[in-house]
């Protein structure tokens, strides 16, 4: 396949740009939908999985398109032949390029050996699925038991990046189906504090430590881990206890065999696994540990049933690849700075975050695969909370702001929790924050609610007006059940490939997040008194300065 290209070249970007100019920026929505009364129909599109419960409506009717549009976007993602790249993926090709790996995070939920992914290791994936089962049933039904004879009653997922997003976000997101007496912490960030809070709220007797690293090199995890097991051996005494404590998720076997974990004690994957679509792998044993093996199971066969249609489907009908060219029309065309993700559920509250690394990381990228840079404007900056905290903080900017920010609203059709008139309540914001973005509020239509005296009163009058035309998706999930988190999931995973397939980016490297870590690790000896400072420019070196003379211990 050839990547000698950018993606500004090809016939339909230049196609697209005429559209924009000519009349994409000047679609009206009110009119729309007025012209057309089937457009609800001609732009949603229904997702059912074939072997899971997963559901999905997806209504991308309330954005700035029309049919030719629509078609040119589709078009772009032929031209950058999404198609035969996806199928590159699927079938175990080393498309990482500047790693030399394939991405085969599809793999790991493929169970019914649909796709036939070839790579050293794919033909493990159910042998340590057996194995995170074994483990998770044994330490859940009490049968595994600490060095004093007890069951365990917290574990400690020690990790960061995606060894701590996935694992955080799905076990926050299905805890309706989670052991409740089994407490779960998660521990990323090398500032202790994180560590000793947690701690703070665990017994080393009853307490599992699970030390999430693909690497098993990355500071923050191994400092984390060390902290941790210098505090349970200081009630435990004797190292021989660790290996009922500690258990390892990597890739690097021989870096957690140094650490001091056993290998029953090993759950391993494999390099085509990117950490930030590492859930799916070892990485998920917090997971099968918090709701079972058998859920876990079914949010695998839920990303499956969606990586079966992102597989099968035309371009037309294909749900992450549509997401992706709306999501390229706004960020390439329209100039939008950033885009936002708002969960109408509660449990879902980590999922902006964990979508962060995986847009972020994946498509934060300027060189496109033939080496050149790119002309164009790539990753989404995404953001967002949960509906309707966010409506009481920053929707005031998404209405009436002077940024575009187009938004996919997203929400359960059944809550976990039927309480009173909450869900109902909850869901008519839901329908109401994208009809008012849409359709707006017209200066006719504020004066009709003003008295005559306030009429007159143009600065009251302007402010009160909501333009409209602030496109969104409308996302519905039956359930957040383990399948339909699975599928939702894996939807914006090929979304976000498929963006990456069209900028011609790798979207499987992250060589942007080495630097920090190296100049990090050069700086650490001037504060710990090692080596003098020096070497650095004025401010770095004046920063530090300030903060020797200044810090108390
Ligand atoms: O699982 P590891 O190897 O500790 O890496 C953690 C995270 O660090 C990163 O490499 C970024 O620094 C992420 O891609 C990854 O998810």
């Amino acid at each position: 396949m050839s990547f000698n290209h950018l993606a500004s070249e090809l016939p339909a970007w230049a196609k697209l740009q005429k559209l924009y100019e000519s009349k994409g920026k000047a679609i009206d929505l009110r009119k729309a939908f007025d012209a057309d009364p089937k457009r609800f129909e001609s732009y949603s599109r229904a997702f059912t999985g074939q072997k899971t419960d997963a559901a999905l409506l997806v209504d991308v009717s309330k954005n700035l398109i029309d049919d030719e549009i629509f078609a040119s976007l589709l078009d772009l993602a032929r031209e950058a032949k999404v198609e035969e790249q996806r199928d590159a993926m699927y079938a175990g090709e080393r498309i990482n390029s500047s790693e030399d790996r394939s991405v085969l995070h599809i793999a790991l939920r493929d169970l019914p050996g649909a796709f036939g992914s070839k790579a050293e290791g794919v033909d493990e994936v159910k042998g340590e699925l057996a194995h995170m089962k074994s483990f998770s049933d044994a330490v859940r039904s009490g049968a595994h038991k600490g060095y004093t004879g007890k069951a365990i009653k917290s574990i400690v997922n020690i990790g960061i990046g995606g060894s701590n997003l996935g694992p955080l976000m799905v076990t926050e997101a299905l805890k309706p189906y989670a052991k409740r007496d089994l407490a779960a912490h998660f521990v990323s960030n090398i500032d202790g504090t994180h560590m000793v809070e947690a701690l703070r709220q665990c017994d080393p007797e009853t307490t599992l430590f699970i030390v999430a690293s693909k690497t098993f090199t990355t500071q923050e995890t191994i400092t984390n881990a060390t902290t941790a097991r210098d505090w349970f051996l200081k009630t435990a005494g004797s190292k021989e206890h660790v290996s009922k404590h500690f258990v390892a998720l990597s890739t690097n076997v021989k870096a957690a065999t140094d650490f001091g974990i056993a290998e029953q004690n090993m759950f391993k994957f494999w390099d085509w696994v990117g950490g930030r679509y590492s859930l799916w792998s070892a990485i998920g044993l917090s997971i099968c540990l918090v709701i079972g093996y058998d859920n876990f199971e079914q949010v695998l066969l839920g990303a499956h049933d969606m990586d079966e249609h992102f597989k099968s489907a035309p371009l037309e009908q294909n749900i992450p690849v549509i997401l992706a060219v709306i999501g390229i029309w706004y960020n390439n065309f329209f100039g939008a700075q950033s885009y936002a993700q708002l969960c109408y559920d509660q449990y879902m509250h980590r999922f902006a975050a964990y979508f962060q690394q995986a847009s972020m990381e994946s498509n934060g990228k300027g060189v496109a695969k033939n080496g050149k840079p790119v002309n164009y404007e790539t990753g989404e900056i995404l953001w967002g909370e949960p509906g309707t905290d966010g409506q009481h903080a920053f929707y005031q900017l998404i209405h009436q702001g002077t940024k575009l920010v187009p938004a996919d609203f997203i929400a359960p059709v059944e809550t976990h929790n039927p309480t009173g008139q909450h869900h109902d309540i909850l869901l008519s914001n839901f329908f109401a924050q994208p009809e008012a973005l849409a359709f707006g509020k017209t200066e006719e239509e504020v004066k009709a609610e003003l008295s005559t005296e306030d009429q007159g009163n143009s600065f009251l009058v302007k402010s009160k007006i909501f333009s409209g035309n602030r496109p969104t998706n409308s996302i519905m999930i039956q359930k957040i059940s383990p399948a339909g988190l699975g599928a939702l999931l894996s939807m914006y995973e090929h979304k976000i490939a498929t963006q990456g397939f069209i900028w011609n980016i790798n979207s499987f490297d992250q060589w942007g997040v080495e630097l920090g870590k190296v100049l990090a690790k050069k700086i650490l000896p001037s504060l710990t008194g090692e080596k003098g400072v020096d070497g650095h420019d004025s401010s770095t070196t004046g920063l530090i300065n300030y903060y020797l003379k200044n810090r108390k211990q």
